[in-house]
């Protein structure tokens, strides 16, 4: 049987496989270095930062690997002005990324790839987000909040983040860290469905 490693510390990405019925171990791994290389387009470098963390997890492995499956993932935030928005560093990192997001539509990317140590698949996909406009007052309490700071973008949708977002145009876990959509026909193409019956999990 197909054994598969989420190669990530985010618990996001673990409550979205679980979701959908895949089952999987968590794996920790050593990692990588994010930085941006100088003009690398932001859908090159979400497609690096998931196919490396795959492959960073693979070598990670106890060498008992037959089967195995490796899932890496990365998002990250694109301002209007194309600028990549990672996580936050500090508040006043925090506070300036929503200062360039407020009452803009800009991009989310989220890579996946699936290793199995000869082979790797890897995609992207793209959610647009409509952000209301906000003043220092908002962003001041909702950076206060402590939720920006594990986030590319310095928001999460899926919490306090929620009330920030006018619109979406794109798949809400894409947004969230993990599109399922895509991770899912990943799996299913190297023989992991999703839907599985509780005791698989
Ligand atoms: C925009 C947005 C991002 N995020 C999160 C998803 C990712 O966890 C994080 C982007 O950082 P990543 O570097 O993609 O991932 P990570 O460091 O959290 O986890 P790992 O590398 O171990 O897999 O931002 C939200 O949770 N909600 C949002 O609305």
């Amino acid at each position: 049987m197909t054994r598969l490693y989420l190669a990530s510390a985010s618990p996001r990405r673990a409550d979205l496989l679980q979701q959908v019925g895949v089952p999987f171990q968590r794996l920790d791994y050593p990692g990588i270095d994010e930085q941006v290389r100088p003009g690398e387009p932001p859908q090159d470098y979400v497609l690096r930062m998931a196919e490396e963390k795959a492959r960073a997890g693979w070598d990670a492995l106890p060498a008992a690997r037959a089967a195995a499956l490796v899932l890496g993932a990365d998002t990250t935030v694109v301002s209007a002005t194309g600028a990549i928005l990672g996580k936050p560093a500090d508040v006043s990192e925090a506070s300036a990324m929503l200062r360039q997001l407020s009452g803009t539509r800009h991009r989310v990317l989220s890579a996946v790839s699936l290793c199995s140590g000869s082979a790797q698949h890897s995609c992207v996909a793209t959610t647009w987000v409509q952000f209301r406009a906000l003043d220092e007052a908002l962003i001041a309490r909702y950076v206060a909040t402590g939720e920006p700071f594990d986030k590319a973008g310095s928001y999460g949708v899926q919490g306090f983040g929620a009330l920030l977002v006018e619109r979406l145009d794109g798949n809400f876990s894409t947004v969230v860290g993990l599109p399922l959509l895509e991770t899912c026909a990943l799996l299913e193409a190297a023989g992991v469905p999703a839907w599985q019956s509780p005791e698989a999990l």
